[in-house]
Protein backbone atom coordinates (compact mmCIF):
# COMPACT_ATOMS: atom_id res chain seq x y z
CA UNK A 1 0.00 0.00 0.00
CA UNK A 2 3.04 2.18 0.98
CA UNK A 3 4.89 1.77 -2.17
CA UNK A 4 1.75 2.64 -3.86
CA UNK A 5 0.91 5.69 -1.90
CA UNK A 6 3.99 7.27 -2.93
CA UNK A 7 2.97 7.03 -6.69
CA UNK A 8 -0.08 9.03 -5.68
CA UNK A 9 -2.25 6.23 -5.92
CA UNK A 10 -5.40 6.16 -2.88
CA UNK A 11 -6.84 4.06 -0.59
CA UNK A 12 -10.33 2.92 -1.35
CA UNK A 13 -12.99 4.99 0.70
CA UNK A 14 -13.98 3.38 4.23
CA UNK A 15 -17.79 3.08 2.50
CA UNK A 16 -20.51 2.94 5.55
CA UNK A 17 -23.35 0.51 5.22
CA UNK A 18 -25.48 3.74 4.49
CA UNK A 19 -24.49 5.32 1.87
CA UNK A 20 -26.17 8.71 0.07
CA UNK A 21 -29.62 8.22 -1.60
CA UNK A 22 -31.24 10.19 -4.26
CA UNK A 23 -28.14 12.63 -4.92
CA UNK A 24 -29.34 15.84 -6.20
CA UNK A 25 -26.86 16.59 -9.26
CA UNK A 26 -25.10 20.11 -8.95
CA UNK A 27 -25.75 21.69 -11.79
CA UNK A 28 -24.42 25.71 -13.43
CA UNK A 29 -27.85 26.47 -12.47
CA UNK A 30 -27.90 25.71 -8.79
CA UNK A 31 -24.58 27.02 -8.01
CA UNK A 32 -25.53 30.60 -9.81
CA UNK A 33 -28.67 30.62 -7.64
CA UNK A 34 -28.35 28.34 -4.64
CA UNK A 35 -31.52 27.12 -3.08
CA UNK A 36 -31.69 29.07 0.33
CA UNK A 37 -31.61 25.39 1.95
CA UNK A 38 -27.75 24.35 0.68
CA UNK A 39 -24.93 25.53 1.52
CA UNK A 40 -23.32 24.44 -1.73
CA UNK A 41 -19.72 26.15 -1.96
CA UNK A 42 -17.14 27.49 -0.25
CA UNK A 43 -18.92 31.18 0.31
CA UNK A 44 -22.42 29.91 -0.36
CA UNK A 45 -22.55 31.45 -3.76
CA UNK A 46 -20.38 32.18 -6.45
CA UNK A 47 -20.56 36.20 -5.48
CA UNK A 48 -18.38 34.86 -2.58
CA UNK A 49 -20.73 36.19 0.17
CA UNK A 50 -20.61 34.07 3.17
CA UNK A 51 -24.25 34.85 3.15
CA UNK A 52 -27.60 32.86 3.43
CA UNK A 53 -31.11 33.60 3.59
CA UNK A 54 -32.27 31.48 6.14
CA UNK A 55 -33.74 33.46 8.92
CA UNK A 56 -35.12 30.97 11.22
CA UNK A 57 -32.64 31.45 13.45
CA UNK A 58 -32.75 35.26 14.69
CA UNK A 59 -31.61 37.62 17.68
CA UNK A 60 -34.72 37.07 19.31
CA UNK A 61 -34.50 33.17 19.52
CA UNK A 62 -30.72 32.70 19.18
CA UNK A 63 -30.94 32.02 23.35
CA UNK A 64 -31.70 28.51 21.90
CA UNK A 65 -29.23 27.87 20.01
CA UNK A 66 -27.82 24.15 20.57
CA UNK A 67 -25.79 21.53 19.23
CA UNK A 68 -27.53 19.31 17.52
CA UNK A 69 -24.89 16.39 16.84
CA UNK A 70 -20.76 16.56 16.41
CA UNK A 71 -18.41 14.18 14.70
CA UNK A 72 -14.66 14.01 15.57
CA UNK A 73 -12.73 14.34 12.99
CA UNK A 74 -9.98 12.27 14.15
CA UNK A 75 -7.17 14.94 12.73
CA UNK A 76 -4.74 17.38 14.49
CA UNK A 77 -4.22 20.96 12.81
CA UNK A 78 -6.12 23.70 11.69
CA UNK A 79 -9.78 22.93 10.15
CA UNK A 80 -10.74 25.36 8.08
CA UNK A 81 -13.29 24.14 5.60
CA UNK A 82 -17.13 24.74 5.30
CA UNK A 83 -19.67 21.73 5.76
CA UNK A 84 -20.83 22.01 2.52
CA UNK A 85 -24.06 20.56 2.09
CA UNK A 86 -26.83 20.19 -0.67
CA UNK A 87 -30.34 18.24 0.10
CA UNK A 88 -29.31 17.29 3.37
CA UNK A 89 -25.68 15.44 2.56
CA UNK A 90 -22.69 17.36 4.45
CA UNK A 91 -19.66 16.73 2.75
CA UNK A 92 -16.57 18.18 4.87
CA UNK A 93 -12.61 18.27 4.28
CA UNK A 94 -10.20 17.91 6.93
CA UNK A 95 -6.20 18.33 7.16
CA UNK A 96 -5.07 15.26 5.78
CA UNK A 97 -6.70 15.74 2.84
CA UNK A 98 -10.03 13.28 4.30
CA UNK A 99 -13.31 13.45 3.19
CA UNK A 100 -16.30 12.87 4.57
CA UNK A 101 -19.88 12.38 4.32
CA UNK A 102 -22.63 12.64 6.71
CA UNK A 103 -26.65 12.57 6.90
CA UNK A 104 -26.63 16.81 7.74
CA UNK A 105 -29.57 16.40 9.69
CA UNK A 106 -28.43 13.33 12.27
CA UNK A 107 -24.85 13.14 11.72
CA UNK A 108 -25.00 9.74 10.23
CA UNK A 109 -21.58 8.86 8.52
CA UNK A 110 -22.32 8.08 4.89
CA UNK A 111 -18.77 7.77 3.93
CA UNK A 112 -15.41 8.96 4.38
CA UNK A 113 -12.32 9.53 1.89
CA UNK A 114 -8.57 9.94 2.98
CA UNK A 115 -5.72 10.37 0.24
CA UNK A 116 -2.43 8.78 1.46
CA UNK A 117 -0.18 11.51 1.39
CA UNK A 118 4.06 10.81 0.12
CA UNK A 119 5.30 10.93 3.49
CA UNK A 120 8.47 13.05 2.38
CA UNK A 121 5.66 15.84 1.76
CA UNK A 122 7.11 19.23 3.67
CA UNK A 123 3.42 20.24 5.00
CA UNK A 124 3.91 23.93 5.93
CA UNK A 125 0.38 24.65 6.16
CA UNK A 126 -1.55 21.58 6.96
CA UNK A 127 -4.99 22.21 5.78
CA UNK A 128 -8.25 22.25 3.53
CA UNK A 129 -10.56 24.94 2.64
CA UNK A 130 -13.41 22.88 1.24
CA UNK A 131 -14.87 20.73 -1.33
CA UNK A 132 -16.53 21.67 -4.51
CA UNK A 133 -19.40 19.93 -5.90
CA UNK A 134 -20.59 19.54 -9.62
CA UNK A 135 -22.95 16.74 -11.38
CA UNK A 136 -22.39 13.52 -9.20
CA UNK A 137 -19.19 14.39 -7.94
CA UNK A 138 -17.26 15.80 -5.20
CA UNK A 139 -13.46 17.74 -5.76
CA UNK A 140 -10.94 18.02 -3.94
CA UNK A 141 -7.54 19.83 -4.06
CA UNK A 142 -4.56 17.88 -2.44
CA UNK A 143 -1.46 18.94 -0.14
CA UNK A 144 0.51 16.78 -3.11
CA UNK A 145 -1.25 19.17 -6.01
CA UNK A 146 -3.52 16.39 -7.42
CA UNK A 147 -7.22 17.41 -7.82
CA UNK A 148 -9.73 14.54 -6.69
CA UNK A 149 -12.96 13.88 -8.39
CA UNK A 150 -14.95 11.35 -6.33
CA UNK A 151 -18.30 9.62 -6.22
CA UNK A 152 -20.56 11.90 -4.35
CA UNK A 153 -22.85 8.69 -2.72
CA UNK A 154 -20.20 6.62 -2.58
CA UNK A 155 -16.75 8.37 -1.87
CA UNK A 156 -15.25 6.31 -4.40
CA UNK A 157 -11.99 8.33 -6.49
CA UNK A 158 -13.69 8.44 -10.24
CA UNK A 159 -10.37 10.04 -11.27
CA UNK A 160 -7.36 12.09 -10.28
CA UNK A 161 -5.36 14.70 -12.19
CA UNK A 162 -2.08 15.61 -10.75
CA UNK A 163 -1.44 19.48 -12.13
CA UNK A 164 1.89 19.98 -10.57
CA UNK A 165 4.96 18.18 -8.76
CA UNK A 166 4.96 18.64 -5.00
CA UNK A 167 8.03 18.02 -4.88
CA UNK A 168 8.88 20.89 -6.56
CA UNK A 169 7.45 22.98 -3.45
CA UNK A 170 3.76 23.02 -5.18
CA UNK A 171 0.75 22.23 -2.87
CA UNK A 172 -3.09 22.72 -2.83
CA UNK A 173 -5.62 23.92 0.39
CA UNK A 174 -8.09 26.11 -1.42
CA UNK A 175 -11.56 24.98 -2.73
CA UNK A 176 -11.97 24.51 -6.33
CA UNK A 177 -14.24 27.17 -8.30
CA UNK A 178 -16.40 24.92 -10.47
CA UNK A 179 -18.80 26.47 -13.73
CA UNK A 180 -19.44 25.49 -16.91
CA UNK A 181 -18.09 22.11 -16.68
CA UNK A 182 -14.30 23.43 -15.38
CA UNK A 183 -13.08 22.60 -12.25
CA UNK A 184 -10.67 25.51 -11.38
CA UNK A 185 -7.72 25.33 -8.47
CA UNK A 186 -4.66 27.21 -8.20
CA UNK A 187 -1.09 26.45 -6.34
CA UNK A 188 0.33 27.50 -3.09
CA UNK A 189 3.97 27.60 -2.71
CA UNK A 190 4.91 31.13 -2.31
CA UNK A 191 7.57 29.96 0.53
CA UNK A 192 8.89 27.48 -2.07
CA UNK A 193 10.39 29.50 -4.98
CA UNK A 194 7.19 28.09 -7.26
CA UNK A 195 5.98 29.70 -10.24
CA UNK A 196 2.33 30.00 -9.58
CA UNK A 197 -0.70 29.19 -11.74
CA UNK A 198 -4.62 28.57 -12.10
CA UNK A 199 -5.27 25.61 -14.06
CA UNK A 200 -8.51 24.32 -15.25
CA UNK A 201 -9.46 21.13 -15.62
CA UNK A 202 -12.21 19.07 -16.93
CA UNK A 203 -15.23 17.89 -14.28
CA UNK A 204 -16.08 14.81 -16.02
CA UNK A 205 -12.54 13.51 -17.21
CA UNK A 206 -9.82 15.65 -15.11
CA UNK A 207 -7.99 15.99 -18.64
CA UNK A 208 -6.91 20.10 -18.08
CA UNK A 209 -8.48 22.71 -20.08
CA UNK A 210 -6.10 25.60 -19.59
CA UNK A 211 -3.37 26.82 -17.29
CA UNK A 212 -2.50 30.38 -16.67
CA UNK A 213 0.30 31.52 -15.13
CA UNK A 214 0.16 33.94 -12.44
CA UNK A 215 3.68 35.50 -13.25
CA UNK A 216 4.08 35.97 -16.90
CA UNK A 217 6.53 34.71 -19.13
CA UNK A 218 8.84 35.88 -21.99
CA UNK A 219 6.71 38.12 -24.59
CA UNK A 220 3.53 38.33 -22.32
CA UNK A 221 2.05 41.34 -21.16
CA UNK A 222 3.71 42.29 -17.51
CA UNK A 223 6.85 40.15 -18.04
CA UNK A 224 8.66 43.64 -17.93
CA UNK A 225 7.40 43.80 -14.62
CA UNK A 226 10.40 41.13 -13.56
CA UNK A 227 13.86 41.53 -14.50
CA UNK A 228 16.69 38.87 -14.74
CA UNK A 229 15.38 35.35 -13.94
CA UNK A 230 12.93 36.41 -11.20
CA UNK A 231 10.03 35.40 -12.98
CA UNK A 232 10.81 31.74 -12.42
CA UNK A 233 10.24 31.63 -9.01
CA UNK A 234 8.52 34.82 -8.63
CA UNK A 235 5.40 32.94 -6.52
CA UNK A 236 2.20 34.67 -6.69
CA UNK A 237 0.42 31.47 -5.46
CA UNK A 238 -3.82 30.57 -5.64
CA UNK A 239 -4.63 29.66 -2.23
CA UNK A 240 -8.17 30.80 -2.01
CA UNK A 241 -11.00 30.01 -3.99
CA UNK A 242 -12.10 32.79 -6.84
CA UNK A 243 -15.49 34.15 -7.47
CA UNK A 244 -17.34 34.35 -10.80
CA UNK A 245 -19.68 36.23 -12.38
CA UNK A 246 -21.98 34.27 -14.63
CA UNK A 247 -23.49 36.58 -16.96
CA UNK A 248 -19.82 37.72 -18.12
CA UNK A 249 -18.32 34.26 -17.67
CA UNK A 250 -15.55 36.07 -15.53
CA UNK A 251 -13.95 34.06 -12.29
CA UNK A 252 -12.24 36.36 -10.36
CA UNK A 253 -9.16 35.00 -7.93
CA UNK A 254 -7.09 36.66 -5.50
CA UNK A 255 -2.88 36.09 -5.87
CA UNK A 256 -0.18 35.71 -3.04
CA UNK A 257 3.07 37.13 -2.25
CA UNK A 258 6.21 37.85 -4.29
CA UNK A 259 8.36 35.06 -3.64
CA UNK A 260 11.47 35.19 -2.16
CA UNK A 261 10.25 37.49 0.05
CA UNK A 262 12.44 40.72 0.17
CA UNK A 263 11.60 42.67 -2.45
CA UNK A 264 15.44 43.71 -3.51
CA UNK A 265 15.54 40.03 -5.04
CA UNK A 266 12.81 40.18 -7.55
CA UNK A 267 12.95 44.29 -8.34
CA UNK A 268 10.24 45.82 -10.58
CA UNK A 269 6.48 45.43 -9.63
CA UNK A 270 6.59 41.68 -10.13
CA UNK A 271 2.66 41.10 -11.59
CA UNK A 272 0.23 39.82 -11.23
CA UNK A 273 1.72 38.80 -7.41
CA UNK A 274 -0.33 40.38 -4.84
CA UNK A 275 -3.29 41.40 -7.33
CA UNK A 276 -7.07 40.59 -8.42
CA UNK A 277 -7.12 38.95 -11.67
CA UNK A 278 -9.80 38.37 -13.95
CA UNK A 279 -9.98 35.36 -16.09
CA UNK A 280 -12.18 34.28 -19.08
CA UNK A 281 -13.64 30.94 -17.54
CA UNK A 282 -13.65 28.88 -21.06
CA UNK A 283 -9.95 29.95 -21.89
CA UNK A 284 -8.01 31.14 -18.93
CA UNK A 285 -7.28 34.46 -20.81
CA UNK A 286 -6.82 37.33 -18.33
CA UNK A 287 -9.17 39.74 -18.85
CA UNK A 288 -8.14 42.54 -16.48
CA UNK A 289 -6.04 43.10 -13.04
CA UNK A 290 -5.78 45.65 -10.24
CA UNK A 291 -2.20 45.07 -8.04
CA UNK A 292 -3.49 45.87 -4.44
CA UNK A 293 0.41 46.59 -3.99
CA UNK A 294 3.39 46.15 -5.97
CA UNK A 295 6.59 44.78 -5.20
CA UNK A 296 5.42 42.87 -2.10
CA UNK A 297 7.81 43.11 0.57
CA UNK A 298 5.69 41.81 3.36
CA UNK A 299 4.28 38.23 2.26
CA UNK A 300 1.26 40.37 2.00
CA UNK A 301 -0.73 37.42 0.09
CA UNK A 302 -4.24 39.03 -1.33
CA UNK A 303 -5.54 35.34 -2.02
CA UNK A 304 -8.82 36.38 -0.36
CA UNK A 305 -11.03 36.61 -3.89
CA UNK A 306 -12.38 39.90 -4.10
CA UNK A 307 -16.56 39.82 -3.53
CA UNK A 308 -18.64 40.96 -6.43
CA UNK A 309 -21.36 43.48 -5.04
CA UNK A 310 -23.09 46.78 -6.51
CA UNK A 311 -22.08 49.81 -4.31
CA UNK A 312 -23.81 53.38 -4.92
CA UNK A 313 -21.18 56.22 -5.68
CA UNK A 314 -22.14 59.95 -6.16
CA UNK A 315 -25.93 58.30 -6.71
CA UNK A 316 -24.83 55.91 -9.37
CA UNK A 317 -25.31 52.09 -8.76
CA UNK A 318 -21.86 50.20 -9.86
CA UNK A 319 -20.59 46.80 -10.39
CA UNK A 320 -18.14 46.15 -7.95
CA UNK A 321 -15.13 44.08 -6.39
CA UNK A 322 -14.25 44.20 -2.20
CA UNK A 323 -11.41 43.48 -0.47
CA UNK A 324 -10.45 43.50 3.08
CA UNK A 325 -6.87 43.26 1.59
CA UNK A 326 -3.76 41.72 4.21
CA UNK A 327 -2.59 44.94 3.40
CA UNK A 328 -4.13 46.35 6.00
CA UNK A 329 -6.61 48.40 3.15
CA UNK A 330 -10.50 48.16 2.85
CA UNK A 331 -10.47 48.00 -1.79
CA UNK A 332 -13.52 48.70 -3.56
CA UNK A 333 -12.49 48.15 -7.36
CA UNK A 334 -15.06 48.69 -10.47
CA UNK A 335 -15.71 45.49 -12.48
CA UNK A 336 -16.38 45.91 -16.06
CA UNK A 337 -17.98 44.23 -18.37
CA UNK A 338 -15.02 43.23 -20.47
CA UNK A 339 -13.27 41.98 -17.55
CA UNK A 340 -11.09 44.97 -16.83
CA UNK A 341 -10.96 46.01 -13.59
CA UNK A 342 -11.12 49.93 -12.22
CA UNK A 343 -9.96 51.29 -8.80
CA UNK A 344 -12.45 53.35 -6.89
CA UNK A 345 -11.06 53.15 -3.58
CA UNK A 346 -8.51 52.16 -0.78
CA UNK A 347 -8.90 53.20 2.67
CA UNK A 348 -6.89 51.65 6.13
CA UNK A 349 -9.27 49.30 8.19
CA UNK A 350 -6.57 48.91 10.70
CA UNK A 351 -3.37 50.80 11.60
CA UNK A 352 -1.09 50.90 8.51
CA UNK A 353 2.01 52.76 8.36
CA UNK A 354 3.51 51.56 4.79
CA UNK A 355 1.85 53.15 2.58
CA UNK A 356 1.66 57.39 2.29
CA UNK A 357 -1.01 57.81 -0.20
CA UNK A 358 -2.72 56.15 -2.99
CA UNK A 359 -2.75 57.25 -6.71
CA UNK A 360 -6.60 58.69 -6.49
CA UNK A 361 -6.85 57.07 -10.33
CA UNK A 362 -4.92 53.73 -10.10
CA UNK A 363 -4.96 52.95 -6.37
CA UNK A 364 -1.52 52.43 -6.78
CA UNK A 365 -0.01 52.92 -3.12
CA UNK A 366 3.67 54.72 -2.75
CA UNK A 367 5.65 53.56 0.48
CA UNK A 368 7.04 54.94 3.12
CA UNK A 369 10.78 53.68 2.40
CA UNK A 370 11.90 53.42 6.07
CA UNK A 371 9.03 50.75 6.28
CA UNK A 372 9.65 48.29 2.97
CA UNK A 373 12.55 45.64 4.33
CA UNK A 374 15.06 43.85 2.76
CA UNK A 375 18.25 41.79 2.44
CA UNK A 376 20.05 43.01 5.14
CA UNK A 377 18.16 45.45 5.93
CA UNK A 378 15.55 44.82 9.16
CA UNK A 379 12.69 47.18 9.63
CA UNK A 380 9.56 47.12 11.65
CA UNK A 381 6.35 47.85 9.61
CA UNK A 382 2.39 47.58 10.18
CA UNK A 383 0.22 45.57 10.17
CA UNK A 384 2.40 42.19 10.92
CA UNK A 385 3.04 39.56 8.42
CA UNK A 386 -0.13 38.31 8.65
CA UNK A 387 -1.61 41.32 7.76
CA UNK A 388 -5.16 43.43 8.73
CA UNK A 389 -6.76 40.15 7.47
CA UNK A 390 -4.75 36.29 6.70
CA UNK A 391 -7.08 33.96 4.63
CA UNK A 392 -10.05 33.90 6.82
CA UNK A 393 -13.11 35.26 4.62
CA UNK A 394 -15.16 38.63 5.10
CA UNK A 395 -18.92 38.21 4.87
CA UNK A 396 -21.67 40.46 3.37
CA UNK A 397 -24.93 40.60 4.23
CA UNK A 398 -27.33 42.47 1.49
CA UNK A 399 -30.36 42.77 3.40
CA UNK A 400 -28.05 45.63 6.47
CA UNK A 401 -26.10 46.41 3.17
CA UNK A 402 -22.77 45.83 5.36
CA UNK A 403 -19.21 43.79 4.64
CA UNK A 404 -17.77 41.96 7.92
CA UNK A 405 -14.73 41.84 8.35
CA UNK A 406 -12.38 39.40 10.98
CA UNK A 407 -9.16 41.90 11.47
CA UNK A 408 -6.29 41.91 13.41
CA UNK A 409 -5.30 45.42 14.72
CA UNK A 410 -2.27 46.67 16.48
CA UNK A 411 0.29 44.17 15.36
CA UNK A 412 3.39 45.01 13.29
CA UNK A 413 6.63 42.93 12.23
CA UNK A 414 10.36 43.52 12.32
CA UNK A 415 11.74 41.41 9.84
CA UNK A 416 14.98 41.24 7.13
CA UNK A 417 16.43 38.91 5.00
CA UNK A 418 19.47 37.37 4.44
CA UNK A 419 21.21 36.37 1.37
CA UNK A 420 19.63 33.97 -0.69
CA UNK A 421 21.64 31.42 -2.09
CA UNK A 422 20.32 28.73 -4.89
CA UNK A 423 16.82 27.18 -4.65
CA UNK A 424 16.65 23.82 -3.79
CA UNK A 425 13.21 22.44 -5.31
CA UNK A 426 11.15 21.47 -2.47
CA UNK A 427 12.68 23.31 0.06
CA UNK A 428 11.62 26.81 1.47
CA UNK A 429 12.93 29.98 -0.51
CA UNK A 430 11.97 33.12 1.41
CA UNK A 431 15.23 34.51 2.52
CA UNK A 432 13.79 34.97 6.09
CA UNK A 433 14.19 32.00 8.88
CA UNK A 434 11.31 30.46 10.26
CA UNK A 435 12.72 31.37 13.48
CA UNK A 436 12.50 35.45 12.46
CA UNK A 437 9.03 34.37 11.29
CA UNK A 438 7.96 33.49 14.07
CA UNK A 439 9.51 35.64 16.47
CA UNK A 440 8.65 38.59 14.12
CA UNK A 441 5.38 40.36 15.85
CA UNK A 442 5.18 43.46 17.69
CA UNK A 443 2.57 45.44 19.07
CA UNK A 444 2.02 48.80 17.49
CA UNK A 445 4.20 51.48 19.27
CA UNK A 446 1.75 53.71 21.93
CA UNK A 447 0.53 50.33 22.55
CA UNK A 448 0.78 49.77 26.71
CA UNK A 449 1.14 46.02 27.06
CA UNK A 450 0.46 46.33 30.97
CA UNK A 451 -3.29 46.91 29.89
CA UNK A 452 -5.15 44.02 28.02
CA UNK A 453 -4.45 45.05 24.39
CA UNK A 454 -7.21 45.55 21.52
CA UNK A 455 -6.09 42.72 18.90
CA UNK A 456 -8.86 40.83 17.25
CA UNK A 457 -11.84 41.92 15.63
CA UNK A 458 -15.34 41.90 13.97
CA UNK A 459 -15.47 45.09 12.27
CA UNK A 460 -18.72 46.07 10.03
CA UNK A 461 -18.71 48.47 7.09
CA UNK A 462 -21.49 49.97 5.02
CA UNK A 463 -21.09 49.75 2.19
CA UNK A 464 -23.58 52.24 0.53
CA UNK A 465 -21.85 55.09 2.31
CA UNK A 466 -18.29 53.40 2.57
CA UNK A 467 -18.11 53.91 6.52
CA UNK A 468 -17.27 51.84 9.28
CA UNK A 469 -20.89 50.94 11.37
CA UNK A 470 -19.32 48.93 14.26
CA UNK A 471 -16.83 47.08 15.89
CA UNK A 472 -16.25 44.59 18.06
CA UNK A 473 -13.07 44.08 20.08
CA UNK A 474 -11.09 41.08 21.46
CA UNK A 475 -8.38 41.82 24.21
CA UNK A 476 -5.39 39.77 24.30
CA UNK A 477 -6.10 37.73 21.32
CA UNK A 478 -6.06 37.37 17.32
CA UNK A 479 -9.07 36.92 15.47
CA UNK A 480 -8.81 34.10 13.08
CA UNK A 481 -13.06 33.44 12.64
CA UNK A 482 -14.03 33.18 8.91
CA UNK A 483 -17.75 35.05 8.96
CA UNK A 484 -21.51 33.70 8.30
CA UNK A 485 -24.03 35.97 7.83
CA UNK A 486 -28.01 35.43 7.22
CA UNK A 487 -30.87 36.32 6.54
CA UNK A 488 -32.24 36.35 10.39
CA UNK A 489 -29.58 39.52 10.63
CA UNK A 490 -26.99 37.62 12.76
CA UNK A 491 -23.16 37.26 11.81
CA UNK A 492 -20.86 33.79 13.44
CA UNK A 493 -17.84 33.43 13.50
CA UNK A 494 -15.20 32.20 15.99
CA UNK A 495 -11.46 33.07 15.79
CA UNK A 496 -10.23 33.99 19.49
CA UNK A 497 -7.67 32.13 21.79
CA UNK A 498 -10.75 31.31 24.27
CA UNK A 499 -12.16 28.07 21.67
CA UNK A 500 -15.52 30.93 21.33
CA UNK A 501 -18.01 30.70 19.00
CA UNK A 502 -20.11 33.57 18.69
CA UNK A 503 -23.33 35.17 17.19
CA UNK A 504 -23.27 39.25 16.59
CA UNK A 505 -26.36 41.15 15.93
CA UNK A 506 -25.69 42.20 12.11
CA UNK A 507 -26.74 45.48 12.55
CA UNK A 508 -25.42 46.67 16.40
CA UNK A 509 -22.77 44.49 16.53
CA UNK A 510 -24.00 43.54 19.92
CA UNK A 511 -23.00 40.03 21.00
CA UNK A 512 -26.11 37.75 21.11
CA UNK A 513 -24.81 34.59 21.75
CA UNK A 514 -21.67 32.14 21.77
CA UNK A 515 -20.73 28.92 23.32
CA UNK A 516 -17.23 27.39 24.08
CA UNK A 517 -16.09 24.17 21.66
CA UNK A 518 -12.95 22.00 22.17
CA UNK A 519 -10.78 23.94 20.24
CA UNK A 520 -10.17 27.29 18.52
CA UNK A 521 -12.29 27.91 15.47
CA UNK A 522 -10.69 28.60 12.45
CA UNK A 523 -13.43 26.87 10.06
CA UNK A 524 -15.82 28.36 8.04
CA UNK A 525 -19.17 28.25 9.12
CA UNK A 526 -22.03 27.58 7.11
CA UNK A 527 -25.82 27.03 7.51
CA UNK A 528 -28.71 24.72 5.66
CA UNK A 529 -31.93 23.68 6.19
CA UNK A 530 -33.05 19.92 6.27
CA UNK A 531 -37.18 19.63 7.10
CA UNK A 532 -37.78 22.99 7.80
CA UNK A 533 -35.01 23.38 10.38
CA UNK A 534 -32.08 25.70 10.27
CA UNK A 535 -28.69 24.36 11.54
CA UNK A 536 -25.67 26.23 12.05
CA UNK A 537 -22.59 24.16 11.14
CA UNK A 538 -18.55 24.81 11.79
CA UNK A 539 -15.20 22.62 12.49
CA UNK A 540 -13.39 23.40 15.55
CA UNK A 541 -9.53 22.50 15.17
CA UNK A 542 -6.74 25.51 15.83
CA UNK A 543 -3.79 25.18 14.33
CA UNK A 544 -1.40 26.35 11.02
CA UNK A 545 -1.01 29.88 11.17
CA UNK A 546 -3.76 31.20 13.62
CA UNK A 547 -1.63 28.93 16.53
CA UNK A 548 1.82 30.72 15.16
CA UNK A 549 0.55 33.91 15.23
CA UNK A 550 -1.20 33.49 18.83
CA UNK A 551 2.16 31.95 19.83
CA UNK A 552 3.76 35.17 18.65
CA UNK A 553 1.34 37.50 20.09
CA UNK A 554 1.51 35.48 23.61
CA UNK A 555 5.41 36.30 24.12
CA UNK A 556 4.39 39.88 23.66
CA UNK A 557 1.88 39.57 26.51
CA UNK A 558 2.92 39.81 30.35
CA UNK A 559 2.80 35.98 31.48
CA UNK A 560 -0.33 36.14 33.71
CA UNK A 561 -2.07 37.14 30.57
CA UNK A 562 -1.08 34.62 27.73
CA UNK A 563 -3.48 32.26 26.79
CA UNK A 564 -3.05 28.52 26.96
CA UNK A 565 -1.74 26.48 24.25
CA UNK A 566 -4.25 25.78 22.33
CA UNK A 567 -5.59 21.79 22.54
CA UNK A 568 -6.09 20.60 18.60
CA UNK A 569 -8.07 18.00 17.27
CA UNK A 570 -11.33 18.48 14.82
CA UNK A 571 -14.70 17.97 15.77
CA UNK A 572 -17.77 19.30 13.51
CA UNK A 573 -19.94 20.93 15.51
CA UNK A 574 -23.88 21.48 14.23
CA UNK A 575 -26.78 23.55 16.15
CA UNK A 576 -30.19 24.32 15.98
CA UNK A 577 -32.85 25.70 17.88
CA UNK A 578 -34.14 23.46 20.92
CA UNK A 579 -36.11 23.68 23.54
CA UNK A 580 -36.79 26.75 25.13
CA UNK A 581 -34.22 26.23 28.80
CA UNK A 582 -34.84 28.64 30.85
CA UNK A 583 -38.43 28.71 30.46
CA UNK A 584 -38.52 24.80 30.92
CA UNK A 585 -36.45 26.10 33.86
CA UNK A 586 -38.35 28.15 35.28
CA UNK A 587 -41.64 26.08 34.81
CA UNK A 588 -39.66 23.00 36.86
CA UNK A 589 -39.24 25.60 40.10
O1 LIG B 1 2.41 31.70 -0.30
C1 LIG B 1 1.71 30.68 -0.23
O2 LIG B 1 1.66 29.82 -1.13
C2 LIG B 1 0.91 30.50 0.99
C3 LIG B 1 0.03 29.43 1.13
C4 LIG B 1 -0.75 29.31 2.29
C5 LIG B 1 -1.70 28.15 2.29
O3 LIG B 1 -1.80 27.47 1.23
O4 LIG B 1 -2.40 27.86 3.25
C6 LIG B 1 -0.60 30.30 3.32
C7 LIG B 1 0.30 31.37 3.05
N1 LIG B 1 1.02 31.45 1.92
C8 LIG B 1 0.46 32.48 3.97
O5 LIG B 1 1.23 33.42 3.68
C9 LIG B 1 -0.27 32.49 5.18
O6 LIG B 1 -0.18 33.45 5.96
C10 LIG B 1 -1.12 31.39 5.47
C11 LIG B 1 -1.89 31.12 6.60
C12 LIG B 1 -2.48 29.92 6.37
C13 LIG B 1 -3.36 29.16 7.26
O7 LIG B 1 -3.87 28.12 6.81
O8 LIG B 1 -3.58 29.59 8.42
N2 LIG B 1 -2.10 29.45 5.16
C14 LIG B 1 -1.27 30.34 4.57
CA1 LIG C 1 2.50 33.38 1.53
Amino acid sequence: MLALACLGVTVAPHAGSAQVKDYKPVTDERLANPEPENWLQYRGNYKGWGYSPLDQITSANIGRLTPMWSYSTGKLEGHQAPPIVNNGVMFVSTPGNQVVALDAKTGDQLWTYKRELPEELVQLHPTNRGVGLYGDKVYLATLDACVVALSAKTGEQVWEKCIADWSDGYYMTLSPLIAKGKVMVGVSGGEFGIRGFITAVDAETGQEAWKTYTVPGPGEPGFETWKGDAWKTGGAPVWIQGNYDPKNNVAYFGTGNGGPWMPDTRPGDNLYATSALALDVDTGAIKGHHQYHWNDAWDWDEVSAPILVDVERGGKTIPALVHAGRNGYLWTLERHEDGKIGFIEGKPYVNQNVFTGLDPKTGRPSYDPTKVPGTNKKLAFCPGLWGGKDWPPEAYNPKTGMLYIPANDNLCSELGGVPITGRAPGEMYVGVTIDEILSSLRFRDGVDASKPVDIGEVQAWDLKTGKKAWTHTFQDSANWGPLLTTGGDLVFGGGTSDRKFRAFDAKSGKVVWETRLNSGVTGVPSTYMVDGVQYIAVQAGWGVDAERMMGGISTLLPENRRPPKMTQGGVIWVFALGKDQTKQQAAAQ
